[in-house]
């Protein structure tokens, strides 16, 4: 009879790992002495220690050899939520999820940590200190909000503890960071067509911005206190840099620091809200003759009109979380790490 061979608990794969968090912390793990197996339908880099393989993670065959011998999955994949493709989040983050976990059980991995997103407990009002006891948002944002929702919900009731399959959820919060592909691009490309004069409401709304190697260090903290005994199986955990900030003054200090001007002109929030509103549905109703993609779609004029941070203590109380960098230092690590985006560049 064939043996198995035992997985090694320092041997892991990252489903996502050609992503812009995927490959951090990728990289954090290699750091640490893990040797990584990269699932993704993209291979964007290589490095030694790494295997990659290519594929679509709602096929399970195509799945089952990266996780051969692997103890710890984090799966970090998802489509970008500007795509909003409801037929893609739906297939992709809902049943391409309960691939991923049909995937683990048959291959005997013991621990699954999921990226979720704080956002599943934002309708589009203010979330003040936002604790992870909040209900599920009943009417999500948009829908990939929606299917993130669905996919918490699935990772964490897989949670068997008989069975030694033991799973955790992190839900960080506007990452950012070097490489990131959406909000500092966003950002610089709105400033670029001369749309980021404006403020949005007041100004005073505030939010939390997490740079990636703390949402990172959330993730491998969570995977190394996953144990039968610990508290955190099965429930989802706020990773932030613990320092929300008003929006307005984060999108400031980033476009000042690649050498655009700040936003200064105030805009009402509900009529800003109602013409992006607006332009989304025109949009939807023309999508057959015109494709056009609105910068202010309704999703982010709530995130960006609204207070919505989030408090990370249950992370502290039960696996010792602490932002390993500040926001300044994250917000100078990222404006520095992007001289093509720069002013005149
Ligand atoms: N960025 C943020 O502010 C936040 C992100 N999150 C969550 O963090 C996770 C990582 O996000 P981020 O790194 O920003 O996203 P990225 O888009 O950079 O990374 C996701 C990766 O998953 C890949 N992928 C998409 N669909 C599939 C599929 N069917 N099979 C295999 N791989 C696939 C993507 O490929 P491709 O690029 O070709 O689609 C990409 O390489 C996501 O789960 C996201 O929901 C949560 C909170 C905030
Ligand atoms: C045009 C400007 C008003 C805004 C430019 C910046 C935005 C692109 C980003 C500000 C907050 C970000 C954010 C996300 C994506 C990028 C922003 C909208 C997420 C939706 C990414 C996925 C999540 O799970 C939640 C994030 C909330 C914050």
């Amino acid at each position: 009879m064939a043996t198995r061979i035992r997985p090694s608990s320092k041997r892991c794969a990252v489903i996502g790992g050609s992503g812009f968090l995927g490959r951090h912390l990728v990289e954090k793990l290699l750091d640490r002495g893990y040797s990584v197996a990269v699932f993704d339908i993209r291979q964007s880099y290589e490095v030694p220690g790494v295997t990659f393989h290519q594929g679509d993670l709602c096929d399970q065959q195509a799945l089952l050899p990266a996780l051969k011998d692997v103890s710890l999955v984090f799966h970090c994949a998802s489509p970008a939520p500007a795509s909003d493709d409801r037929a893609l989040f739906e297939r992709v983050n809902i049943q391409g999820t309960q691939t991923v976990i049909k995937a683990c059980i048959e291959a005997r991995v013991q621990k699954l940590v999921l990226t979720s997103s704080a956002s599943v407990v934002f309708e589009g009002t203010d979330i003040k200190n936002g604790r992870e006891d909040l209900p599920y948002a009943k009417k999500p944002i948009d829908y990939y909000t929606q299917t993130k929702i669905v996919q918490e919900k699935l990772v964490l009731e897989a949670c068997d503890k008989q069975k030694g399959f033991l799973t955790v959820a992190i839900r960080p919060h506007g990452i950012f960071g070097p490489r990131d592909p959406q909000l500092v691009p966003i950002l610089v490309d709105t400033a670029r067509r001369g749309k980021m004069k404006f403020i949005i409401g007041d100004g005073s709304n505030l939010v939390d911005f997490t740079f990636v190697e703390n949402v990172v260090h959330g993730h491998i903290l969570a995977a190394e206190h996953l144990r039968t005994d610990s508290p955190i199986c099965g429930k989802p955990y706020h990773i932030t840099n613990d320092e929300p900030i008003r929006f307005w003054d984060f999108m400031s200090e980033v476009l000042v620091g690649l050498g655009y001007a700040a936003p200064r002109y105030h805009l009402p929030y509900a009529l800003v809200y109602g013409l992006a509103l607006l332009l989304w549905l025109l949009s939807l109703i023309l999508r057959p003759l015109v494709s056009f993609k609105p910068t202010f779609t309704p999703m982010r004029v709530a995130l960006a009109g609204t207070h919505h941070y989030y408090s990370c203590e249950r992370a502290k109380e039960d696996m010792g979380y602490k932002p390993v960098v500040s926001l300044k230092e994250g917000i100078e690590r990222t404006v520095k790490s992007y001289p093509h985006l720069r002013h005149g560049a």
